[in-house]
This record gives structure tokens, sequence and C-alpha cells, in this order.
């Protein structure tokens, strides 16, 4: 094997989840697997590339054999940080544990700071309340368009998310009061994590989300092995919501996505390109389009959409490529709710030069991903994680 790799290609399938994880109760998430569910409701998961590199040597999952002799290394990771958000999760990954969770809302948002927000943008707020984003413009996306009032809602993740009709609140405006509310929410007593604008369009019954989607996180609270990569003048190349979700830090170019195969043919272009560094994509639909949506069928179709493009990466890569294959935290649409679940997620390395595949020991947190870049590169190692840079030959 070559060695240090060249480049890095990390895919976070987010909310990909591989069965309940070890403290799944305290989250209230036993039972919860985001996988074998969907494959269980598939009646079987149609992912033969995926299977070969070895996911299904993970955990066997319906329709996916085991490989005799697996392509890549495999094992599950747990989750350290006491959180299941998408934040939380690529932080984590990046070096980062999370021990004080970031604040949720489950009762809205208080007095005093809708009544700030209603003074900063002359808006009303309407919702202030957790629930699924689809549904919520059901209920009161007509009394938005009536009143031009903001749909504010949130979810058990620690967000504060704005809807508003394009055609009542033009998409430069909704983006300017997100900025606004950013502000005024980045520390205590707030500190919320992510302040979300949702813009839609259509009429009253036949509403739709657009792309326009935007995220203002909060700046990762330490230095992450993004940071570092950059400051050894590496590239990190952001694909899809990674760069929003690290706040920009560490990242050296930034690319948005459409959809998940937007963000693979961007991930093949990033194949094509020539640097040496980190090419880091996150697929959201999974969680985002069928996830939260808990829509089993949509999240498997996905899936198997997902695997129908896996063989052109592999080819595309180089001797000296390694590529990662993981995931944030698990979203399993049979669970109760609409959120998140607590899970352990898949681990996958592949490399061109690997003579015999095995499995890798358990991964008791997400920051071994980071600190095996870090080792890779040779930059510094993150506070927490364990190198598994050795065990790829
Ligand atoms: O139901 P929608 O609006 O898709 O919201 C989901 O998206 C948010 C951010 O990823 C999550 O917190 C969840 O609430
Ligand atoms: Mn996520
Ligand atoms: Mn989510």
């Amino acid at each position: 094997m070559e060695q240090p790799f060249n480049r890095v290609f990390l895919i976070v399938m987010d909310s990909v989840g591989i069965g309940e994880a070890p403290d799944a109760k305290e989250f209230n998430d036993e039972g919860a697997d985001t996988l074998g569910h969907i494959a269980e409701h598939m009646n079987g998961l149609t992912m033969p590339n995926i299977g070969k590199l070895g996911l299904s040597n993970i955990r066997e999952i319906k329709g996916i054999d085991p490989a005799s002799k697996p392509m890549a290394h495999y094992t599950k990771m747990e989750e350290a940080s006491v959180g299941k958000d998408t934040m939380t999760g690529h932080w984590e990954i990046m070096g980062l544990r999370m021990d004080q969770p970031f604040r949720t809302f489950p009762e809205g948002f208080p007095d005093d700071l809708v009544q700030k927000i209603e003074e900063k943008t002359g808006r009303k707020v309407i919702g202030n309340k957790p629930a699924s984003g689809t549904k919520i413009i059901e209920e009161l996306g007509k009394e938005h368009m009536d009143t031009g009032a903001l749909i504010v809602y949130t979810s058990a993740d620690p967000v504060l998310q704005i809807a508003a009709h394009e055609e009542i609140v033009p998409l430069e405006e909704l983006y300017e009061i997100c900025e606004t509310v950013r502000e005024m929410t980045k520390e205590d007593p707030y500190m919320i994590g992510r302040i979300i604008a949702r813009p839609f369009v259509g009429e009253p019954g036949n509403f739709e989300r657009t792309s326009n989607r935007h995220d203002y996180a909060l700046k990762p609270f330490g230095r992450t092995v993004m940071n570092e990569l950059q400051d050894a003048n590496y590239d990190v190349i952001a694909l899809g919501k990674i760069s929003d979700i690290y706040d920009g830090e560490g990242v050296t170019e930034a690319l948005r996505t459409d959809d998940n195969n937007d963000g693979m043919d961007k991930l093949l272009q990033s194949i094509e390109q020539s640097f040496n560094g980190l090419s880091f994509l996150n697929l959201v639909d999974f969680d985002a389009k069928f996830g939260h949506r808990r829509d089993p069928q949509g999240y498997g179709e996905a899936l198997e959409e997902f695997d129908r493009r896996l063989p052109e990466v592999l080819e595309k890569l180089n001797e000296d490529d390694l590529l990662i294959i993981t995931a944030d935290h698990g979203n399993d649409p049979i669970h109760h709710g609409t959120d998140h679940t607590r899970e352990y997620v898949p681990l996958l390395a592949y490399h061109k030069e690997i003579k015999e595949a095995k499995q890798l020991p358990l991964r008791e947190t997400f920051a071994d991903v980071g600190a095996t870049i870090a080792d890779n590169f040779n930059v510094k190692a993150p506070e927490y994680g364990k190198s598994f840079l050795n065990d790829l030959k």
C-alpha cells in the first residue's frame, strides 16, 4: 500500500445507521435499526456494490450477501458524544467530542426570543413548536401567505427553522432574517446549533420545499482535523452540506449539491481533479427526504440508487487514494416520531491495493476517522480518536 494516501474521499451517508447503539435507551431509541428495517421493508435491499465492499459483513442486511472476500476493511462505530444530531456527528468525525448536549426546545422557543425575532424582522412568528417541516407548511402555509408571518419551528435537534414561501418572503430577505437570528442565538442562554432557512413554493394543499434551504451553523467549539489540514496547506473540498456543518472552518473549497445524485457527480468531479488532501461529501437526501419523512420505500430506493453510482467511484480512484464510507447517526423510517435515532454507523475503508480486507475492531468513537485522516497527512492528531491507518494495508 502506498502510504500516506495522497487523497482521502470521505462519504457521509446522512442518517444511514446500522442498528441500535449500546446507549440507545437513553435516547428513547431502543430497537432502532435504519438499514435493517429498510431492508425488511424492501424485502431485501438491492445493493450489490456496497455489498462487495463488505456492508453486510458488518452486520447482515436482508438482500445483501455478505462478501466472501470483502473489498474494503469494515466495522461499525459508536458515537461518543451525547447527541445524535448532524453537527455533533460530523464534528465528532473530525475529532471533537461533545460532552454537553446542545440545548433543544421541545416546548418551542422562549417568549423573549420570539419577541426579539418579531421586533428585529418586523414580521410575526407563528408555529413555534417541534414539527415536521412538510407538515407544518401544510398546517400554517396559508396563514403565512395571508399574513406574511414567519413559520418558526424546531425538532428534537438543536435547530431553529424558518419556513417561508418564496413569493411572500423573497429568498434574500429570508436569508437576512436567518442571519439576524443566527447573531441573536450564538451564545448562552440560547446557543442554538443551527438556524435553517426553509423556503417553499406552491399553493395551499400543494406546497413544495425548494433546494434553496440554507443552514447557518455555529462554529465548531474547537479545532478539527479540517483546520489542521488547511493550515498544513492541504486541500479540503467540502461537498453538499459539509461547509455549512462546520461553518466553513477548515474548508478550502465548497460546492453545494442539489441532491444525492448531484453529490455523487461532484464527488466524481473531485476525483478527476488534481488535489492533495480531503474531499468530503454529505448525502443528505437519505435523512431529509426519507428518514424524517418516515418513508422506508423512498429511503430504500435512494440507497439502491446510491449503490448504482458506486462502481464509477471505485473505478476512478487512483492507487494512492483512500475511500471511507460512513454515516453521522441513524434515522430509522420505521421508528416512532420523525427524528434521528441513536445507532451504530457503518465504516468501510477501501483502496485499490488491499490484499486481504478484514474486520477492524469496533470503533468507540466516530473521531477514529478524523484521527486516521490526521495520521495519514501527518498533521496534529485530534484530542479524541484512534487512528486505524496501520490496519488499512
Ligand atoms: O422536518 P424537516 O423540516 O425536514 O427538519 C429536519 O431537518 C432538520 C435539520 O436537518 C432536522 O432537525 C429535522 O427537523
Ligand atoms: Mn445528519
Ligand atoms: Mn436530520
